[in-house]
């Protein structure tokens, strides 16, 4: 709602109460066309102050609405109400104004900031565009460049940079309400005329059409097959090709049919997903609304290669004290100037305060003694972790959590070396740990609920998003990436490219496919993971090479290691390189060579593999794998996976995550490709649909939010 009130006698101010963000419901638009009316009709009333409750302006359209039938009166009449008032309106903005509550200011006649104040239009990241007048206005106001960066990155802009664009009119670091009130009453009585953003003329630069062109091709290129960003641009021209009201019915056109569109639904779902994550609960009914976590101050990093630098980095930001130790000497010397350079890009390029003095280096793990938590970060060997988790048990003071980087090795395992199995928990980053926004927060059997909320809390105050998962070999997103790999690797077997592979999957979105990804982080970790677990045998190129504990096995990636191409390190991989170190990967002819060679040897028959198979097979394998994982309870809910595949694994945040895209797709339809190709394969693993997946498309294809209800029942009955 909206409450009206009457502040130094003449200036009628209209307050927006929805918490937490005052968002545009049907209640406060109701409220605001009411009280515009009451202050317009008030004689005494001379000019409107329009601000938002507890600090913060609006944050917009109410997206919970989106899925609703719309009721109440509808944003574009309330923004033209607001800009036709005979009396002067100033907005207030104090914390945010985003998407339609910039838009809602910029209907008024005059802004005043406060200098701790964000302004934007992130409607992009919600598959839509500003669709109340804001991709008309905008560009009247600020100029056309401008306003298509702000419209298509959605990125959000300080105080002071709106006032340096032209946004606000005057920034304050005193009460942004009271100055705007002051203002109003200086304003009272003056003409309207040249306030109304909507009777500007749009600037038309002399390079117009060039200007278009590089912002199309610039989405394009970052888009990955997202609309919005395309559809935002062409809104934008309208506002300078078109008269206003023309250009009004453009926006809404263009709105309509991102708002109906598949992204716009897996974006918003994503938000709110996003947000849910932190929200966690684990398989034996921790909670994150009864676990306190524990203070921490000072942290201690074990292990300074590319993982613990990051770690470091990304502590020290965040304000903790950490002992960062290194046993190799030279290690350590290189550890400390990676770190230092870390600092200093992020100072420069994003402003983060530099934080040497926060770092002290050690060789000797006797430095950790009085830390609050300490995060391993040692070679992925679980002989040596349990080692160091022994040592740890013994230095550190009591109560100390101890946790470990490991990308999939069991947590129970390394808390049974300790004296306290319930302080141990794993805080699982991803490369590079300074810039990767994922954490996976992997709670053992015995971790305690107050150390869950510990480490969830750290990863939040360290920038990340966490997201709680149970102990079992990978976790949950490299679990879901072995089935996704085998795919691919048996695909190279019966007739396919890398390059053919890699294309499917980046025209679906992602970042980058699964080859280059490999040849990006090194085919020798999975190597080194394959032979500890002793898959790979040295009759890999015998004929029993493709069989590993009954089921098929490509030892592919195991040849290519054995031939020492690890990827980008070494300049050959699945690709080929200019040089070690290289990024542009180029198809190899040795390594098509080597593909009909082997296949040869192994009597296989190369076959043509269409674009559909190969997104199935890769898609669904790891999406089955995502269900059992449900099944299993390591992930509660479908939103976590779905956070940890697009923040974690470059999954194409337009189509929502894994889960999400499953049941877009239709889980039913899911089901019945996944028997197909398990018709066709059947030596092929991960084919198999699991029972929760089965009865999840058995009941219907239920819509996501209600998985859950199904999940929880007890999981014998799956
Ligand atoms: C605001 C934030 C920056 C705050 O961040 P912070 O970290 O402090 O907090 P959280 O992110 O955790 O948020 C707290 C809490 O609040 C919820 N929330 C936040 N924003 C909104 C919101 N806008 N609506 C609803 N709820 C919101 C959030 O979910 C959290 O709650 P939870 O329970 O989940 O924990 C940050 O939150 C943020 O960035 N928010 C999003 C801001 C944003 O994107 N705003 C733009 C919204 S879209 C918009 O404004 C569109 C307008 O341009 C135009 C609308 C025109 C509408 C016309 C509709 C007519 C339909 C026509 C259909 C035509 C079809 C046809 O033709 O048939
Ligand atoms: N590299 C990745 O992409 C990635 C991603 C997520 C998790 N991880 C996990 O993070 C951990 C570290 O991986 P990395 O890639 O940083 O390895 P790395 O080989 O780059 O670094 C490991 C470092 O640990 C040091 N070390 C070894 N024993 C030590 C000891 N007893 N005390 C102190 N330091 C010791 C080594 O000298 C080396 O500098 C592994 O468990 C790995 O699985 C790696």
């Amino acid at each position: 709602m909206a409450l009206y009130s009457r502040v130094s006698g003449s200036v009628g101010m209209i307050t927006l109460q929805n918490p937490p963000v005052n968002a545009l419901s049907a209640a406060v638009r109701q409220g605001i066309v009411d009280m515009m009316h009451r202050a317009l009709s008030e004689p005494e009333v001379k000019s409107v102050v329009i601000c938002g409750q507890n600090g913060k302006f609006c944050g917009g359209a109410d997206i919970r609405e989106f899925g609703a039938k719309m009721t109440g009166p509808p944003l574009v009449p309330m923004v033209h109400l607001i800009e036709a008032a005979s009396k002067p309106v100033v907005a207030a903005i104090e914390g945010i104004a985003l998407g339609g509550g910039l838009e809602l200011a910029l209907s008024c006649h005059y802004r005043i900031a406060h200098s701790k104040a964000t302004l934007g239009f992130p409607e992009v990241a919600l598959g839509l565009l500003p669709g109340a007048g804001g991709t008309q206005r905008l560009p009247r106001l600020i100029g056309v460049p401008a306003a298509l960066d702000l419209i298509t990155t959605g990125r959000h802009v300080t105080a002071a940079e709106a006032r340096q664009l032209g946004i606000v009119d005057e920034v304050t670091d005193l009460n942004a309400v009271d100055a705007a009130v002051k203002f109003a009453q200086s304003v009272t009585g003056k003409s309207l005329d040249a306030r109304r953003i909507s009777t500007y003329p749009c600037p038309r630069p002399p390079d117009l059409d060039a200007i278009f062109e590089r912002a199309m091709q610039q989405v394009r290129r970052s888009a990955r097959g997202a609309i919005a960003p395309g559809t935002c641009v062409q809104a934008v021209h309208a506002a300078v090709t078109l008269p206003y009201a023309k250009g009004m019915e453009r926006e809404r056109e263009l709105f309509s049919l991102l708002f109906t569109s598949g992204q716009a639904r897996a974006l918003q779902y994503y938000f709110f997903a996003q947000r849910a994550v932190s929200r966690w609960s684990t398989a034996n009914g921790a909670r994150w609304d009864t676990s306190k976590p524990r203070p921490v101050r000072k942290a201690a990093v074990i292990g300074l290669g590319t993982m613990g630098r990051g770690i470091t980095v990304s502590l020290a930001q965040a304000g903790f004290s950490v002992v960062a130790v290194e046993t190799q000497e030279q290690q350590l010397s290189e550890a400390k100037q990676a770190v230092s350079g870390m600092l200093e890009r992020g100072a420069k390029r994003r402003g983060v305060p530099l934080a040497h003095d926060k770092i002290k280096y050690s060789c000797s793990v006797q430095a950790v003694a009085d830390v609050d938590l300490v995060i391993e970060a040692v070679f992925e060997d679980m002989a040596l972790k349990k080692t160091v988790f022994q040592q740890l048990s013994a230095i550190c003071k009591p109560g100390v959590l101890l946790c470990t980087n490991t990308s999939g090795l069991d947590i129970d395992e390394l808390a049974s070396q300790t004296q306290s199995p319930e302080l141990v928990v794993g805080m699982h980053f991803f490369a590079p740990a300074h810039v990767m926004q994922l954490l996976e927060v992997v709670y053992g059997p015995r971790s305690s609920p107050e150390v869950v909320a510990t480490a969830m809390q750290m990863g939040k105050k360290m920038g990340k998003v966490s997201v709680a998962v149970g102990n079992c070999r990978g976790f949950v997103g490299n679990r879901m990436l072995k089935p996704y790999l085998e795919q691919a690797f048996f695909l190279l077997e019966e007739g396919a490219t890398p390059e053919q592979v890699d294309q499917v999957l980046e025209e679906f979105g992602f970042a980058m496919g699964v080859f280059k990804v490999s040849d990006l982080s090194g085919l020798d970790v999975g190597w080194k993971v394959r032979k500890s677990d002793g898959l790979v045998s040295p009759a890999s190129t015998g004929t029993s090479a493709r069989i590993r504990g009954g089921s098929r096995y490509s030892p592919l990636g195991d040849l290519l290691c054995e031939r020492g191409r690890f990827g980008q390190k070494t300049g050959r991989g699945w690709y080929q390189y200019d040089k070690p170190g290289g990024r542009v990967a180029k198809p190899d002819p040795w390594l098509h060579g080597f593909l009909e060679e082997y296949r040869a040897q192994h009597g296989l028959v190369a076959r043509h593999i269409d674009h559909q198979e190969v997104l199935e097979r890769c898609l669904y394998a790891l999406i089955n794998e995502g269900f059992q994982i449900l099944q299993d309870g390591i992930a509660a809910g479908p939103e976590d996976i779905d956070v940890i595949y697009v923040l974690g694994y470059g999954w194409p945040r337009h189509r929502g995550g894994p889960m999400f895209y499953a049941g877009q797709v239709g889980l039913d339809k899911v089901v019945e490709r996944l028997e197909h190709y398990q018709q066709i394969h059947p030596d092929v693993p991960g084919l198999q649909p699991c029972s929760l997946l089965r009865k999840l498309a058995a009941s219907g294809n239920p819509a996501i939010h209600k998985w859950r209800e199904v999940i929880q029942k007890p999981r014998s009955q799956l």
